[in-house]
């Protein structure tokens, strides 16, 4: 297939110009002003529009086995709900349970992701330590395109790792030239918190963000960013969600350390009055980790992507819907965690942080899509409208408008934390490996589509 995008704004990273873009195939062929296309290609008109690389979303759960239940959202749903909302490629979670073979549960979750509508890529979660682990890291490095090992620091009696796991984990990163990744919060103060709120008969979802205060959060930020420090190893700390933990990443940075940061669209204009709702469902909805935070933590979040100490943004996509979610009615520490937004994403950061003035659409292009290709590995592949990269695109209505609602959303769960809100600033048109996937609120998503990028290892440049 042949498209032309033409009399669009060509945005990237770096730069934004007037240019119209070629593609054959799942490739872009061609950049430039008044290009010539064969008379069979679809054409796009693309005036008053920006032409950006497709979302990049580093952290989606999708039909992810969690808390006794499955998130709502499966790979074909929830990529086609990224495709609707800009978003062409997904970094996913394999995380095996303790004492699973890691290359077992990859393969597991790669055999899941196989009706991708979107592209993918997994990080891979060590979630425990064995010689095992250790070899079957090496594999996943070597043959199967994998680049990152995420760490729990939270989920006591579960998918937690201790300090020996993180330590060796990070080490064996290290060797193998892949980036170690950190959910940051202590595990084991959450736990005493979630007791001391039980025993005292406060079990209602107002519960969750006292037993996770930001210091709780820092804490993890603070220790992981010391371990890779001792160890040598970038560290990327995912959902950072208050000013204490950013504080830890920007002082780290100031000394030179590759720490890097992600935000959620979530935690970035949602704050944590939602937990005092009256409306039960309604909070038990807002229920993730880290809870969204009060408004001082949202301000300095902003900051931080704008004076590059935060680097990506996310949605940590892992729905439930109520009835999912009512399995914690009388004790908030049972309600699955997790809210949606793979969907939302690049609109809610574009409405909140361009229109604002927060963001250039350059810096918005930078954080949510070229930051995470370069970070992981996947750039200019992935990340760029440059000749030679994948055909994922998406033109940028800047006037159009929406209004985020369940009742009208792709993805599933029925339930989405950003209800409501009007967003301007929206996808006019998806293309996805050369494919118009989405187009003026079609979507056209295919199962299947969707391919898995391996992500080389990260060599030493030097001899
Ligand atoms: C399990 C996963 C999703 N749940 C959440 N963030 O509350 C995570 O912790 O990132
Ligand atoms: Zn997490
Ligand atoms: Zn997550
Ligand atoms: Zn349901």
């Amino acid at each position: 297939m042949t498209t032309i995008i033409r009399g669009g704004t060509v945005v990237n990273a770096d730069r934004a110009f007037r240019a119209d873009v070629l593609c054959d195939g799942d490739k872009i062929v061609a950049v430039g002003e008044q290009l010539d296309a064969p008379l069979h290609a679809t054409v796009i008109d693309a005036s008053g529009q920006y032409v950006m690389p497709g979302g990049i979303d580093t952290h989606t759960h999708m039909q992810l086995p969690f808390m006794g239940t499955v998130t709502a959202d499966d790979f074909f749903t929830g990529t086609a709900a990224g495709l609707a909302g800009g978003t062409t490629t997904i970094m996913d979670f394999v995380i095996p349970n303790p004492q699973q073979s890691l290359l077992e549960a990859y393969h597991m979750w790669r055999g899941w992701a196989a009706k991708s509508a979107g592209d993918y890529t997994f990080h891979v979660a060590v979630t425990w330590w064995s010689e095992k682990v250790y070899e079957e890291m090496g594999v996943l490095v070597r043959d199967h395109g994998v680049n990152s090992f995420k760490h729990f620091m939270a989920y006591k009696n579960a998918i937690m790792a201790d300090d020996e796991t993180l330590v060796k984990s990070f080490t064996r990163a290290l060797e193998l030239g892949a980036i170690p990744t950190v959910h940051a919060e202590n595990g084991e103060l959450v736990f005493q918190l979630q007791q001391d709120l039980l025993k005292k008969g406060i079990t209602g979802p107002s519960a969750h963000p006292l037993s996770r205060p930001p210091e709780v959060e820092a804490e993890a930020a603070n220790r992981a960013i010391a371990i890779a420090n001792v160890l040598g190893t970038p560290v990327y700390i995912v959902h950072v969600s208050c000013a204490e933990s950013l504080d830890a990443i920007s002082r780290a940075r100031a000394k030179g350390q590759r720490v890097y940061g992600e935000a959620l669209a979530g935690h970035l204009v949602i704050d944590d009055s939602v937990y005092q709702s009256a409306d039960l469902e309604f909070a038990r909805g807002h229920v993730m980790s880290p809870p969204f935070r009060s408004k001082h933590h949202q301000a300095a979040l902003w900051q931080g992507l704008r004076g590059g100490n935060l680097h990506t943004t996310a949605t940590d996509h892992c729905t439930f819907c109520a009835e999912q979610k009512a399995a914690g009615a009388d004790d908030f520490t049972k309600i699955p965690n997790g809210c949606g937004g793979v969907e939302d994403r690049m609109s809610v950061v574009w409405d909140a942080g361009v229109n604002s003035g927060m963001l250039t659409p350059s810096e918005f292009v930078r954080v949510t899509s070229t930051n995470a290709a370069q970070i992981f590995n996947m750039y200019p592949r992935k990340g760029v409208v440059a000749v030679g990269a994948d055909a994922d695109l998406v033109v940028w209505d800047p006037e159009g408008t929406r209004t985020i609602s369940a009742g009208t959303q792709f993805a599933k769960g029925g339930f989405n934390v950003f209800e409501g809100r009007t967003v301007r600033g929206i996808p006019s048109h998806t293309l996805h490996a050369g494919q118009v996937v989405f187009a003026k609120g079609e979507l056209r998503a295919v199962e299947g589509a969707g391919r898995h990028v391996d992500r080389p290892a990260f060599t030493k440049t030097h001899a």
